[in-house]
């Protein structure tokens, strides 16, 4: 029976990548750095000591991190005893954003230009917002600036609530966000304006719409909720999604991968939120797979929590808690399954600001009769996508070279 898992640990990088320069990135290391803080005990929230990963480390983090680095991330060493084939892959699409990062992995890099709100504050222009407001019967709206998205809520979530304007911000991704009060604006309505959004961004080529619904009563209990909700563009061409769901397989999206393909490929969806709440699904979802199946998860926390949140020992905590579950997962595989484990982009929780960063992502295979060894530079995402596609013995992609031989 072949299937294959992939775990996508949404902006777990493994150090700065060859181009990093050109996003102001140069030496940022997501997992570098939190195991830096882990070992001179600046992270004991929650958690204490060393960054502990011994079951990343047996599938090789520590070493593709290493070979991306040219040194081993504190706590990590080479006395592991390896179980698969490790490496690391640079990114071909011009953005560091999350699409991008998914659909090259899935064998379509982005290599066109999205187009980005790259104005700090005023960011869109009335041409747009005005036609979004007219067709949502709006007066107005709050934000119209790059922020962080739990910032803006202290910022400007009363005002919203008082007001019932919704709050537009953006960041460095090529995205166009809306938060609004789950209950007070309701959440159909938040669906409803992206949904304009949407479609009025057509000119703009804003990868997607985001709408972060959020609840609590003021700044102190302001929190996002899970029904967050991508309206993301298609991809520029089949991914390997598309290629096995075409060819009869089945591609089951667990948390938030269908969003993030805009529901091309994917022929079964699983909501869950929350870390926990994804790995258990998963290994539900992996249970009840039957031959020629992707499962596709996207752990999200890892960014979004902690990532953007620049909360270095949240994120380690996380990493420690996803380690702690992995053997769960190995225990349920067959001989013949593939298990990748990677990342779509940086997101130093040490880095200045509250954006992604240009990095390697760490490719961990296993199973599926691979070598354990290094798998060494990987030159695109896209690799793993072929990969996929050879071990599925699917018509190769346009893009990325195979790891892994057809069986
Ligand atoms: O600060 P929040 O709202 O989490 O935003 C983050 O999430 C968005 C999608 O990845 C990006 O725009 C990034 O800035
Ligand atoms: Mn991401
Ligand atoms: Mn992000």
């Amino acid at each position: 029976m072949k299937r294959t898992i992939i775990m996508m640990l949404d902006s777990f990088g493994v150090g700065a990548a060859g181009d990093a320069a050109a996003f102001g990135d140069t030496g940022s290391d997501t997992f570098g750095h939190i195991a830096q803080a882990c070992a001179n005990g600046e992270a004991n929230d929650g958690r204490e000591g060393p960054l502990k990963l011994p079951n990343l480390a047996r599938l090789g983090l520590g070493h593709a991190a290493m070979e991306s680095t040219g040194a081993f991330a504190a706590g990590f060493d080479d006395k592991v005893e390896l179980i698969g084939a490790y490496g690391h892959a640079q990114e071909l699409s011009t953005g560091k954003d999350t699409p991008s990062g998914h659909w090259e992995m899935a064998g379509v890099p982005v290599l066109f230009d999205w187009g980005y709100f790259s104005d700090l504050t005023e960011s869109f222009p009335s041409a747009l917002t005005d036609k979004i407001l007219a067709r949502a019967g709006l007066s107005g709206f709050l934000g119209n600036c790059h922020a962080s998205g739990t910032t803006i809520l202290e910022q400007l979530g009363e005002e919203h609530m008082r007001s019932g304007l919704p709050i537009f911000y953006t960041s460095a991704d090529s995205v166009f966000q809306i938060a609004c009060h789950e209950q007070s604006f309701g959440l159909d309505n938040l669906y409803r304006l992206c949904e304009i959004a949407r479609e009025e961004l057509a000119p703009y080529n804003i990868g997607r719409v985001i709408a972060r619904p959020f609840d609590g009563t003021g700044p102190a209990d302001f929190a996002r909720t899970g029904n967050r909700r991508d309206y993301s563009l298609t991809p520029p061409a089949k991914t390997v999604l598309d290629k096995l769901s075409d060819a009869g397989g089945e591609v089951v999206s667990v948390g938030k991968i269908a969003d993030i393909y805009a529901h091309c490929g994917i022929t079964k969806k699983v909501k869950a939120n929350g870390l926990e709440a994804l790995f258990d699904a998963t290994l539900e979802q992996v249970k009840l797979a039957g031959d020629r199946t992707i499962v596709f998860t996207n752990f999200v926390d890892f960014d979004s929590h902690y990532g953007h949140r620049r909360d270095v020992a949240g994120y380690a905590r996380a990493l420690e808690y996803f380690d702690s579950r992995l053997p769960e997962l190995l225990a349920i595989l067959g001989k013949e399954d593939l298990l990748l484990l990677t990342a779509d982009h940086g997101c130093d929780p040490t880095w200045p600001g509250t954006d992604h960063t240009r990095e390697h992502v760490p490719v961990l295979a296993y199973g599926a009769g691979l070598a354990v060894g290094s798998l060494g530079l990987r030159q695109s995402f896209a690799d793993m996508g072929q990969s996929i596609a050879s071990y599925f013995g699917l018509e190769p992609m346009e893009y990325g070279e195979s790891f892994i031989a057809g069986m």
